[in-house]
C-alpha cells in the first residue's frame, strides 16, 4: 500500500515539516543523504569510482552531502557540480563549504567513462521546465554508455507529477525517493526511467488535515504473489 503524491504535495509537506514543525532543512538533507548512502553500500553496485552529479537546488544539496558521506567512508568519489554555482541555493552553498574541509575531488568535466556508479542529484521535484540543451546532451551521453545510475528522489529530467521527460532524462537503475512515492515515478516514461524505486523516510511530517489528491496505490501484482 503506497500513498502517491504529486511534486506540489511533496513540496507542501517539505515546507510544513521545516516551517511549521521546525525541522531544520539541513537535518532533512543529511537524512536524505544517509538514506541514499545506505542503498549505495547495499552491495549491488561497483563503488570503484563513484561520480556524484549535483545541481543547484536542494536535490543538489542532497548530492553534495552524499559525496561527503561516501568520501568519509573511504570510497573513491568525485563531485561534479552541474549549473552555475553562483545561482545555487543556500542549502547547496552550505554543503559545498562543509565538503571543502573534507578535500573531496571536484571534477569539472563529466568523467563518465571512469565512473563505475553515477549518483544523480541534479534535479528532483523542483524541475519546472525542459532541461537546458547542454544538460540534455550530457544526459543522452550518460544514457548511451549505460553506467549504473542511482537517482536521488527523482531521475533528473522526469517530471515528478506527470512522469513525462522534460527534454531528456537519466535512466536510473534505482531511485531513492524521500517521504512518499511521487506519482511521476509510476507512470509514463517516468515509471520506466526510475528503475527500482525505494521510498525512504527522512522525518517529514504531514499536516493532520492534509488532503492527498491521489489514491493509495495497491501493491503491484508481484507483491501480491501469495494471492
Ligand atoms: N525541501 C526539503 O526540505 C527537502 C528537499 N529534498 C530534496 O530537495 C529536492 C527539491 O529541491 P528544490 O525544490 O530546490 O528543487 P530541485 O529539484 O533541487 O531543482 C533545483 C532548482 O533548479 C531550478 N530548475 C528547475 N527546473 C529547471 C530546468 N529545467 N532548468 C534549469 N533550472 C531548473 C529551479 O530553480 P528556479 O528556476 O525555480 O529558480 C529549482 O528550484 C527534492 O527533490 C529532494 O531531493 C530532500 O533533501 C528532503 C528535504
Ligand atoms: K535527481
Amino acid at each position: 500500500m503506497t500513498q502517491l503524491v504529486t511534486a506540489n504535495e511533496m513540496q507542501q509537506i517539505d515546507q510544513y515539516t521545516i516551517d511549521v514543525i521546525g525541522m531544520p532543512q539541513d537535518v532533512l538533507i543529511e537524512r536524505a543523504a544517509m538514506a541514499v548512502v545506505d542503498v549505495v553500500g547495499a552491495g549491488h553496485f561497483d563503488l570503484n569510482h563513484v561520480l556524484v552529479l549535483a545541481g543547484l537546488g536542494n536535490n543538489g544539496a542532497d548530492g553534495v552531502a552524499i559525496a561527503r558521506l561516501l568520501y568519509a567512508q573511504g570510497i573513491n568519489v568525485s563531485l561534479q557540480f552541474v549549473g552555475n554555482v553562483n545561482r545555487a541555493k543556500d542549502s547547496v552553498k552550505r554543503q559545498l563549504s562543509i565538503i571543502e574541509a573534507y578535500g573531496v575531488v571536484r571534477s569539472e568535466k563529466s568523467d563518465f567513462n571512469e565512473a563505475t556508479l553515477i549518483i544523480d542529484a541534479i534535479f528532483g521535484v523542483g524541475l519546472n521546465n525542459d532541461l537546458p540543451e547542454g544538460l540534455q546532451k550530457m544526459i543522452k551521453a550518460a544514457n548511451h554508455i549505460e553506467k549504473p545510475v542511482i537517482a536521488v528522489d527523482v531521475p533528473t529530467g522526469v517530471d515528478a507529477t506527470t512522469g513525462e521527460v522534460r527534454g531528456a532524462a537519466l535512466k536510473a537503475h534505482t531511485t531513492v525517493t524521500f517521504g512518499f512515492k511521487k506519482v511521476g515515478l509510476t507512470k509514463r516514461v517516468g515509471g520506466y526511467l526510475s528503475g527500482d524505486t525505494i521510498v525512504k523516510d527522512v522525518g517529514m511530517l504531514v499536516p493532520d488535515d492534509f488532503e492527498f489528491s491521489l489514491p493509495i496505490m495497491q501493491a503491484t501484482v508481484t507483491e501480491n504473489a501469495t494471492i
